[in-house]
């Protein structure tokens, strides 16, 4: 050990082994997800059997499983019989702010099989979905449709709150037709349009993701005043007076994020303006939670999550200027941007 650095202390490698474990306890959680453990004891405590008949799972397995539960904090074991603590909570769909579908979208094979290569992304700087899975994520979507559509839901249960908490924020007075660049089933737009009944909304998405927009506006009512449009972002956008880019800048490198950015200020209308909505890294001295999220995307992606002066550039090299921060709950920011 260098002379300079302090030796670590029998509690460092207890530390220590709860992070290699690490891969466990995802695996773990998804599968107190899977088996809807949350649900079955939400009532009152109940013995493994009973989850295990429920689930029609290994009563022996359930047994250890729970019991490895309990070292997690996630239920407690009292008279042969475990109960749910708040934590588990956090599993249940439904609940506001649910990770239980994020807990079995990132422990399934998309996002798992790249995860077991992730020293090779860091020794070759690129993403290996490609020889993980031998296609893209989005490809791999397209054939495991039961994947993809789990990891919709984890994204519009991470969505939810940061919505809620988005739209409040957006002052939108001087504003009649805004458009949701790459706005999935558009909850963002439709949200906005929702609070304020003089706008205009669109989403401008990929074929595949058009007719769940439309479903979802007819869904809530709002069809007359939305329009699903399909298209490519970093061809060209519809004008526009404000652009809703939410969890897009992040899936792409500064160049394709530059010709997207362009695209918006070539067709804002006088006056107009873009709402970011990213995860907004601190400075490396104290990242936060977003540095993590930020190697999701390095493994996954082309992309990367950014800090405040990383958007600034990347807006002025697109002629934009930021002219608004929000943050909202940590890790995310409305950043609100302007031409030149
Ligand atoms: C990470 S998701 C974000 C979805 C949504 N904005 C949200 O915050 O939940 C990225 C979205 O961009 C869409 N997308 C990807 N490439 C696109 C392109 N070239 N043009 C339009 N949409 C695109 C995808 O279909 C996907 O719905």
């Amino acid at each position: 050990m260098p002379a300079n650095t302090p030796s670590p202390t029998a509690e460092d490698f207890t530390t220590m082994l709860g992070m290699v474990t690490g891969g466990f306890v995802s695996q773990i959680t998804a599968a107190f997800a899977e088996l809807n453990i949350a649900h079955h004891l939400s009532g009152k405590p109940q013995p493994a059997a009973y989850v295990a008949e429920q689930e029609h799972a290994d009563a022996a397995a359930t047994y250890r499983l729970l019991r490895a539960g309990v070292t997690l904090g996630l239920v407690t074991h009292t008279a042969g019989e475990f109960a749910a603590t708040p934590l588990l909570g956090t599993l249940l769909p439904g609940a506001p702010h649910s990770l239980g579908h994020l807990a079995r979208a990132w422990a399934a094979p998309g996002h798992w099989q790249p995860w077991g290569a992730f020293t090779q992304v860091v020794r070759s700087g690129s993403a290996q979905v490609e020889s993980a899975l031998g296609c893209s994520i989005f490809e791999y979507f397209t054939k495991n449709v039961d994947e993809g559509m789990l990891f919709s839901k984890a994204v519009t249960d991470l969505s939810t709150p940061v919505i809620a908490e988005a739209v409040p924020v957006l002052d939108v007075r001087a504003t009649r037709t805004v458009a949701d660049l790459g706005g999935a089933n558009g909850a963002f737009v439709l949200s906005l349009m929702a609070a304020h009944p003089h706008l205009r909304g669109s989403v401008v998405e990929l074929p595949h993701a058009v007719p769940d927009a439309r479903a979802e506006a007819e869904r809530r009512g709002l069809a007359e005043r939305f329009s699903a449009v399909e298209g490519d972002f970093f061809e060209e956008v519809p004008s526009a007076d404000l652009y809703l880019l939410k969890f897009i800048l992040h899936d792409w490198s500064d160049e394709e994020n530059v010709r997207l950015l362009r695209n918006c200020r070539d067709s804002l209308t006088p006056g107009g303006r873009l709402a970011i909505v990213e995860i907004v890294l601190g400075e490396a001295a104290d990242p936060g939670i977003g540095a993590l999220m930020d190697l999701t995307m390095m493994t996954m992606l082309p992309g990367r999550e950014r800090s405040l002066a990383e958007f600034d550039a990347l807006l002025a090299d697109a002629g934009l200027r930021r002219s608004k921060l929000t943050h909202l709950q940590a890790p995310y920011a409305v950043i609100e941007a302007q031409a030149v």
